[in-house]
């Protein structure tokens, strides 16, 4: 077995390709115990996510948590799977969004351009997006990671699979990595729309409540950039709205464990405001590109009653961005950007390719018969 993972079948004078790595975090198989078991045990192991000393967590995760937390998680996911025909809202969308930026970068871009889908955990895996890439022939490769505030429990993460995949490869791609997006004009462009267009045909609330993913706030204060990251999108995302500073806000959700999280907590605000005398809430999460158990389940279920049982009249959840045609167009627009100097991107001549790739075929034939 040949120690670095090559093509043995390589063909002199193949078509260069442009490979465009979407990645997410990644969703478990199935709703049941023993998939969520396996999708939590490579997810919370991860060192990005947990910091934990590795014997002591080892212990905690495999002595507590595998033990008890599959369960519970099984039951939320199997409320939210197949509301979207598909299994996971998460698999379901990434695949949307996945076609949505093949059209689009096809239609842009001279030169020929794959882009795969690869997931942190789960299926299908990074290793098995950038595979895919590689047949291909993918040799130059964005990674495109679908979040848009730097974490390094997230992104950090997602660069630490992607290079130890690389690390296995013979022939090692060009690569870029695009490490965020929080304010960029696209993005926050469909954020805005999404929420005008949520207002006309709805009306508009109190209070528009900008809930992010939360991290440990040691994460913060050791120099994590994600909490100024996710402030900084929720302003622009009021500016465009125009909004007054009592009318909306940021919380952070999902806390896991028992250690401080950023604050303020999305549960404790909903909870709390309509005693603050707000009656309708608007709930966006604009750091998930995608609907998934954490918008679908966590905000729309979960915070929903809570701020209902508090005394609150309406909530609306407004849903992620997901394969919006706008979403789709902003992502493009990222991607091609950091794609810029690429062969097949500026002045890419396919008929120049084809004969540069015919003499090189041409060339081997020659060596070969020359042997
Ligand atoms: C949007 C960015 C995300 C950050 C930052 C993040 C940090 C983070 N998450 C956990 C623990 C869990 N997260 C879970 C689900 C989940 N998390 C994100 C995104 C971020 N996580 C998404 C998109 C999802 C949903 C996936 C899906 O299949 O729909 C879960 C699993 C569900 C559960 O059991 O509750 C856990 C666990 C930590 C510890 C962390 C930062 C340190
Ligand atoms: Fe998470
Ligand atoms: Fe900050």
């Amino acid at each position: 077995m040949p120690r670095f993972k090559g093509e043995p079948d390589y063909r002199h004078g193949s078509p260069e390709r442009t490979g465009v790595l979407l990645t997410n975090l990644g969703t478990p198989d199935a709703p049941d115990r023993p998939s969520l078991r396996r999708y939590l045990r490579e997810f919370l192991w991860d060192p990005r996510v947990v910091e934990v000393p590795r014997p002591l967590w080892w212990l905690i995760l495999h002595g507590v948590i595998l033990r008890t937390r599959p369960a519970r998680s099984a039951e939320s996911y199997e409320q939210v799977w197949d509301t979207m025909g598909e299994g996971s809202p998460l698999m379901a969308i990434s695949r949307r969004q996945r076609e949505g930026l093949q059209a689009r970068l096809e239609a842009r871009f001279d030169g020929p351009v794959t882009v795969a889908l690869g997931m942190r955990y789960g299926r299908p895996s990074l290793a098995e997006g950038l595979a895919e890439l590689n047949r291909a022939g993918a040799r130059r490769i964005l990674v495109l990671p679908l979040y848009p505030q730097y974490s390094g429990s997230t992104t950090a993460s997602t660069f630490d699979a992607v290079t130890r995949e690389l690390r296995s490869w013979r022939w090692v791609p060009e690569l870029r990595f695009i490490q965020h997006y929080p304010k960029d004009p696209g993005y926050i462009a469909a954020l805005a729309d999404s929420v005008r267009e949520h207002w006309a045909a709805h009306g508009e609330p109190d209070r528009l409540v900008m809930s992010f993913h939360g991290v440990p706030k040691r994460y913060l204060l050791q120099g994590d950039p994600y909490h100024c990251e996710c402030q900084a999108t929720a302003r622009l995302l009021a500016e465009a709205l125009g909004l007054p500073e009592e009318r909306w806000q940021v919380t952070f959700q999902s806390r896991f464990g028992r250690a401080e999280w950023l604050q303020p907590y999305t549960d404790a605000t909903m909870q709390a405001l309509p005693g603050e005398g707000v009656k309708r809430v608007d709930l966006i999460c604009p750091g998930f590109p995608a609907d998934c158990l954490e918008t679908l389940q966590e905000i729309n279920d979960e915070n929903r009653e809570y701020f209902q049982a508090a005394g609150g009249e309406t909530f609306h959840y407004i849903p992620a961005l997901n394969d919006r045609a706008d979403h789709l167009d902003a992502l493009a627009e990222l991607a091609a950007r950091h794609c810029q100097g690429w062969p097949e991107h500026a002045g890419w001549d396919p008929a120049r390719a084809e004969a540069e790739a015919e003499a090189s075929r041409e060339r081997a034939h020659a060596l070969g018969a020359e042997r």
